[in-house]
């Protein structure tokens, strides 16, 4: 089996370095000339963890190429695979499927043989069964398209892993021969007994866009819990861990801090409740909108924090360290940290700004923001430092260190990362969510 996947970004230029490695034949297409000529270079225009060394490894023996034609990947490949961006619609909550169809369009036009395409990209419930006619519409000289839905799970950071090491694989499709098809692609993961769940379009859309709702939902839940020990006392960490050991709830998304971005989480909770809202099940996912709310809650509470702390925010200066929305990234999609970087800009302090990986990704979007080339450079003289994205180098700092650096010994911990006596003992005042000052 040959494979083309649509869409190399985050999602797809992992799934096909990946299928690389597993030994297929693998054509990567997308419609941007520029990350095409990078891939095809074996530079990966992006960071992750460990994709750099398979990309490299596959564009040099061959078996990975990348293009941006269509009808290359329609004579080459008998599998397709869908990654392309189904991002937030501008002013709406609903998803932009305008790049899912037209991908599956242009490749089931392109189509040369009987074939099948396999949908990844996370998309309303009852996109499948759309795209399917779609697909069959368009191919071309008597084509046959089988048609399924394999929606990813993995999370950036660990994209390699996850794709190698998957806890569940989802297949929705009315056809018998996809899923064997799909058996076959996945036999490396099988063979290791990862379950393997076979369903209608409708449901393994679903799954998705449910197991994102869980988990933003779990890490609001322990938000909204921070709001109670902000104002009463406690300490959210404690409860986190309290409540973690009953094996039911579970200690993972519990981490209470500045909350969730990114470019799923936050866009598909909200693309689920337009759908379901259009499908007219109204109040039906209503309760994510306090999800949703609850999180923004949480840049606030920091933006709060820091002016509390500063008596007033104009002419303040302020250290921001870590911009992604998560460590080990440099996506800034809806990323927190960034967020309130630009809102204290906003407000008129001078804001010093550091990430390991997403200063450029950030500067494009924040060109104001003052881009350091360290932390040490971005705390120099600072009034506040915040702490927004938890990458091991920030975790790991010596407030000795950082304090004679900066002008006063202030820290917001907005992760809830740091060993607060630590800091304090070195004549820190500390901040953080989830416990009352
Ligand atoms: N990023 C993740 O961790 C992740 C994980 C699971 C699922 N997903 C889902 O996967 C999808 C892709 O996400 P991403 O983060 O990789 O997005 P991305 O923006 O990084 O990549 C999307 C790519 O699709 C390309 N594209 C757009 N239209 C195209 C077309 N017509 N033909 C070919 N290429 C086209 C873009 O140029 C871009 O390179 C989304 O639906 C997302 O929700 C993402
Ligand atoms: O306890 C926690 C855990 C996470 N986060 C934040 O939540 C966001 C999302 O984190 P994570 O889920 O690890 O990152 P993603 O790479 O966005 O992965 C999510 O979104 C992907 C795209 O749909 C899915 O494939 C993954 O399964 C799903 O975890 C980040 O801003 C984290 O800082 C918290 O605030 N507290």
């Amino acid at each position: 089996m040959k494979f083309s996947v649509i869409g190399t970004g985050y999602l797809g230029a992992t799934h096909a370095a990946s299928m690389a490695e597993l030994g297929f034949e693998v054509l990567g297409v997308d419609i941007d000339q520029e990350k095409i000529d990078s891939l095809s270079r074996g530079e990966l225009p992006f960071h992750e963890p460990g994709l750099p060394e398979l990309l490299r490894k596959h564009v040099a023996s061959g078996r990975l190429r990348f293009t941006t034609s269509f009808a290359e990947a329609g004579e080459f490949a008998d599998v397709h695979f869908i990654a392309v961006g189904t991002p937030q619609r501008a002013g709406e909550h609903g998803a932009d499927m305008t790049y899912v169809d037209a991908s599956v369009s242009a490749i089931a036009r392109a189509a040369t043989r009987d074939t099948l395409i396999v949908g990844k990209s996370t998309v309303p419930v009852g996109s499948a069964r759309r795209l399917k006619d779609l697909a069959q519409s368009e191919a071309r000289n008597g084509v046959k398209i089988d048609f399924a839905w394999n929606p990813e799970f993995l999370r950036e950071g660990f994209a390699v892993e996850d794709t190698l090491r998957p806890d569940r694989l989802v297949v929705g499709t009315d056809s018998d021969s996809a899923v064997e098809k799909l058996r076959a692609v996945y036999a490396y993961a099988l063979g290791r007994e990862t379950p393997f769940i076979s369903t209608d379009f409708e449901t393994a859309e679903l799954v998705k866009v449910a197991a994102n709702a869980f988990l933003a939902t779990k890490i609001s839940f322990i938000n909204a819990f921070s709001e109670v020990t902000e104002t009463v006392g406690g300490d959210i960490r404690v409860l986190a861990d309290a409540i973690g050991y009953d094996k039911r709830i579970g200690r993972r998304f519990l981490n209470a801090g500045v909350g969730f971005g990114g470019g799923c989480l936050p866009k598909d909770i909200r693309a689920l409740q337009a759908r379901v809202s259009e499908l007219g099940l109204d109040s039906t996912m209503r309760f994510l909108n306090e999800v949703d709310e609850i999180n923004l809650r949480r840049r606030d509470r920091v933006v709060h924090i820091v002016s509390e702390l500063l008596d007033g925010l104009e002419g303040a200066s302020v250290a921001v360290l870590g911009t992604a929305f998560k460590p080990n990234s440099d996506d800034v999609r809806d990323s927190p940290a960034l967020d309130v970087a630009g809102r204290l800009y906003n407000s008129g302090a001078d804001v010093n700004v550091y990430d390991p990986q997403a200063n450029e990704n950030s500067s494009k979007r924040f060109p104001r923001l003052n881009y350091c080339a360290s932390y040490k450079d971005a705390v120099a003289g600072a009034d506040v430092v915040l702490l927004l994205t938890e990458w091991d180098e920030f975790v790991e700092m010596d407030p000795e260190i950082v304090g004679s650096l900066v002008s006063h010994r202030r820290i917001v911990d907005g992760r809830n990362v740091l060993n607060t006596d630590t800091w304090e003992d070195s004549g820190w005042v500390v901040r953080t969510l989830g416990r009352k000052s």
